[in-house]
């Protein structure tokens, strides 16, 4: 499902916010009013395509992220992020007290923060960022995964139909 060619056909608009580099959060925020809402938070199992990303079982415990983030009240992108439960020495353990502090806070001032390049996918039925987004057909995502102390932190960015009203009016 996830491919690290970008999907085709894709609008000016899709192909320049898809592979987007550094923080999204701070794309959005260039757009207008943003808003960031915790939609569920707490220990889950990766599905096997999450598994496999982190390199882990699908009976690992995992703490899950998942969020709403809006753009002048306009629905335009869900967060779903997944890092090993590993206890103490944990270097994502920031993660579980973040609340609606925006993620990026933890990933893009420390150097030793690593990030895989851009995965892509069409989220389809039954998949869980459709049934976050509550539709299909028109969602597009990417995932990468971020490591520091070779623990990994999956991240995966569904872009709603609403990104691209509020895109279009202005360039990130
Ligand atoms: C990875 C980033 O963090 C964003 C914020 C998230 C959160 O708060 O859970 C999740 C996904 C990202 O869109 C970013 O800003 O680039």
């Amino acid at each position: 499902m996830w491919n690290t060619c970008l999907p085709f056909p894709l609008s000016d608009l899709q192909a320049q916010w898809l592979p987007l580099p550094g923080s999204l959060t701070r794309a959005l925020r260039a757009l207008g009013a943003f808003h960031l809402e915790i939609l569920h938070e707490g220990c889950a199992h990766p599905n096997p395509d999450e598994a496999q990303a982190l390199g882990i079982g699908t009976d690992s415990q995992c703490w899950l992220r998942e969020v709403l983030m809006s753009v002048d009240g306009t629905h335009a992108v869900i967060g779903r992020s997944l890092t090993p439960d590993i206890p103490d020495a944990h270097a994502w353990r920031d993660i579980r007290t973040l609340s609606d502090t925006p993620l990026g806070v933890l990933l893009y001032e420390d150097p030793r923060i690593t990030r895989t390049p851009f995965a892509y996918a069409r989220p389809g039925q039954g998949h869980p960022l459709a049934e976050l987004a509550g539709q299909v057909g028109l969602l597009l995502a990417r995932r990468s995964v971020f490591r520091v102390q070779q623990e990994p932190l999956l991240v995966a960015e569904c872009f709603l139909p609403g990104l691209w009203e509020v895109a279009g009016r202005r360039r990130p």
